[in-house]
């Protein structure tokens, strides 16, 4: 450990990342894990963060007081609820901390109380937080721009472990807005979310999505662009978390640079 390292906090710590989270922080350099929160009332309050995440004890206890642990911090790392992740957002506003949000489902009222919160805080967010799908957004809108909307449509399809909650996934929703971005279009005014009946014929132009839940999938997803007699598929599978934590801990050592604002993943990995 450095006395330059960045100390973060990981809220939500007993969930699939917050212990994900746990894990990385401790293992990454230029990082301390300072303090790990979850709920009052939750069972896990004050048990060894390292132990709830499976490293041994790391002396870092469990607490219910997440302005405490900002106000002391440099940064939060937050993988939970949309009413959490408003919350939080209010609070690192406050300890003027950058906050790395990977939280998904957010709806238009949670989205602006968020950037409201960027007025102070340094807030990085992205519905997926690895390298590998950033990659793939910026392969999705150059595919998009060239394959015109008269010969080629566009459908996503995500598969996502038996607990996840929101749908279409926040990585689906992100994949929709680059492809939208590269035909000029805006999502909101083309997405077909669900299909059930007779439908009628597919809309030209139409961004379609496909949701499938099932077993502990960590994430995989394809966006399909069909054309007549041929089609192209570009598509990302996720098979350990840690590749979202391993971001989210990049995004908060480059949001301690930064001025306050609302940034993403693209701007932390320098492909916007
Ligand atoms: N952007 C990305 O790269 C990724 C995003 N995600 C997103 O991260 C989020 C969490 O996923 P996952 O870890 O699987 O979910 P889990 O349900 O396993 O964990 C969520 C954690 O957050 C806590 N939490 C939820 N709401 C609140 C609140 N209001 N106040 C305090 N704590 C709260 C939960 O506590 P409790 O159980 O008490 O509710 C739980 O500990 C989801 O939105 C998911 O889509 C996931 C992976 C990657
Ligand atoms: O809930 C999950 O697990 C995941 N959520 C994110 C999403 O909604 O896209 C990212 C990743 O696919 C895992």
């Amino acid at each position: 450990m450095s006395e330059t390292d960045m100390k973060l906090v990981v809220v939500g710590a007993a969930g699939r990342m917050g212990q994900t989270l746990i894990r990385i922080v401790h293992g990454m350099a230029g990082v301390r894990l300072h303090a790990a929160v979850e709920r009052p009332g939750s069972p896990f309050v004050g048990r060894d963060a390292g132990e709830l995440a499976g490293l041994g004890p790391i002396d870092v206890a469990i607490t219910d007081k997440p302005l405490e642990a900002f106000v002391e911090a440099e940064g939060v790392l937050d993988f939970t609820s949309p009413a959490g992740t408003v919350e939080f957002a209010g609070l690192a506003a406050q300890a003027r901390i950058v906050h790395v949000i990977g939280t998904t489902g957010c709806s238009a009222d949670d989205e602006a109380k968020i950037r409201a919160a960027a007025r102070h805080a340094r807030v990085i967010k992205s519905g997926n937080m690895s390298l590998g799908v950033n990659l793939l957004g910026v392969l999705v809108q150059q595919a998009a721009r060239a394959l015109k909307a008269a010969d080629w449509d566009i459908e996503i399809l995500e598969m996502h472990h038996k607990h996840k909650v929101d749908a279409p996934s926040g990585t689906a929703l992100l994949l929709g807005e680059v492809a939208a971005k590269g035909r000029g279009i805006e999502l909101a005014d083309h997405s077909v979310r669900v299909r059930d009946g007779h439908t009628g014929a597919r809309p030209e132009g139409a961004i379609g999505f496909a949701t499938l839940r099932g077993g502990s999938v960590v994430g995989e997803h394809s966006v399909i662009l069909a054309g007549e007699g041929e089609q192209v598929t570009l598509s990302h599978s996720a098979t350990d978390r840690s590749i979202f934590a391993r971001g989210a801990v990049t995004a908060a050592l480059w949001g301690r640079n930064q001025k306050p604002g609302f940034y993403s993943m693209l701007d932390v990995l320098g492909l916007n």
